[in-house]
């Protein structure tokens, strides 16, 4: 979900260019202008890292000055899920199952039970259904990759089979250590590319920033949304684009494609989602700079502004649409959404496996479930 701030600054921004001309219109949200804003508050509220549930919850279009004035529609249908031609059996699995991803969302799954964290309302802890489990005593990522991508090694190149399935897991870590797996599975050389790393000048940096942080830690150092130092490529592998390049080619933030050619200096691919699936498009290394104050400079990495996407994050997959989805919960979900945003990715039921594993490297029925009520309330 995009940050309040987003709207109220464009609101602003309307305000004034339309005032020009006619006064009033400077009292009007968005000048007067039909402005439609989609989503579901189920889902995902704006990322503040290490933001407290209250910051998370102020930064939602649902505490902005510009919600009262909303004209609320609700669309009660789930798309992704909708089928033709399909006879009564298959309809009432349908039907059940879209009501239990609905009972995720809403916080009331059957089986949903005591709150863990400290007692806190928010978290609940639901019971996943035995058909939609992988359980496995062995290597959990394995397992998983083997239900999501059956028969990898003879599909590792193809599209079609690519495009519709993905690992979701909850932090980088997790998910950087499953692309690491699969991408060693691909029969093709890998390639290194390695970036330029250095600390911003546009930023009040002390003097002495090239001496406290050599280049050498500044490759060390990781963010979210951010491509690593050695960043390890295949022809064939799918990457994810971390920036918008160009929105008019379809190169936004989120985009996904594959690999077919690696150069020295740029990296052809074809597009396998949004608008313009099927073209073949050139990735230039671009710099990019990290955000938030995480370090006390700004760390500025010239490199390709991709990430092999065989897995994700489950933030990272909010807005797609898959056939075939691997949920690998090591560690449980942490924000309110999290767990409906996975569990609704799929277009049937049969395309959803989950692989639960507890402390103790064994695998589970039970996870935590995080809905913030208050969110569920307003709207
Ligand atoms: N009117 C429609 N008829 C048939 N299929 C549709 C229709 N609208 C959407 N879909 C399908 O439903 C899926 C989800 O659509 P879309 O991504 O637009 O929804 P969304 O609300 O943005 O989803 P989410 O927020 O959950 O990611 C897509 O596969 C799309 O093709």
């Amino acid at each position: 979900m995009t940050n309040r701030q987003c709207f109220e600054s464009l609101d602003r921004s309307v305000r004034d260019i339309l005032s020009e001309k006619q006064e009033n219109l400077q009292n009007i949200p968005f000048g007067g202008k039909v402005v439609v804003l989609g989503g579901d508050p189920k889902q995902i509220l704006p990322v503040i890292e290490n933001g407290t549930k209250a910051q998370i919850i102020s930064a939602s279009i649902f505490r902005s000055y510009l919600w009262r004035h909303t004209k609320k529609i609700y669309l009660h249908e789930n798309m992704r899920l909708k089928k033709i031609a399909i006879n009564t059996y298959e309809y009432k699995e349908l039907n059940d199952f879209n009501n239990w991803i609905l009972s995720i969302g809403n916080g009331n799954a059957q089986n949903n039970s005591v709150s863990n964290e400290d007692d806190d309302p928010d978290y609940h802890i639901v019971e996943i259904p035995d058909d939609l489990l992988v359980k496995s005593t062995d290597n959990k990522i394995k397992a998983l990759v083997d239900t999501t991508f059956p028969d990898f090694k003879s599909n590792y190149t193809n599209i079609e089979y690519l495009k519709s399935r993905a690992i979701l897991a909850t932090t980088n870590e997790i998910v950087d250590e499953i692309n690491d797996y699969m991408l060693n599975l691909v029969p093709s050389i890998e390639k290194e590319y390695y970036s330029a790393d250095s600390i911003s000048k546009c930023t009040d940096t002390c003097n002495d920033a090239n001496i406290l942080y050599p280049i050498e830690y500044l490759n060390t150092l990781s963010a979210n949304n951010f491509p690593a130092h050695i960043l390890k490529l295949k022809i064939g592998a799918p990457i994810m684009l971390l920036r918008n390049l160009n929105q008019s080619l379809g190169l936004c933030n989120g985009t996904r494609l594959i690999v077919t050619n690696l150069g020295n200096n740029v990296i052809e691919a074809i597009i396998i989602t949004g608008t313009h699936i099927g073209d073949k498009v050139y990735i230039p290394r671009i710099n990019l700079t990290t955000q938030g104050s995480r370090w006390p400079f700004v760390l500025c990495r010239r490199q390709f502004p991709i990430k092999v996407c065989y897995s994700m994050t489950i933030n990272k997959s909010q807005g797609q649409t898959l056939s075939n989805v691997g949920v690998y919960l090591r560690k449980p979900v942490f924000t309110h959404g999290q767990l409906y945003v996975a569990v609704s990715r799929v277009k049937d039921k049969q395309g959803l496996k989950i692989l639960i594993e507890n402390e103790d490297g064994t695998c589970g029925n039970k996870t935590t479930n995080i809905v913030y009520k208050e969110i569920l309330d307003i709207v």
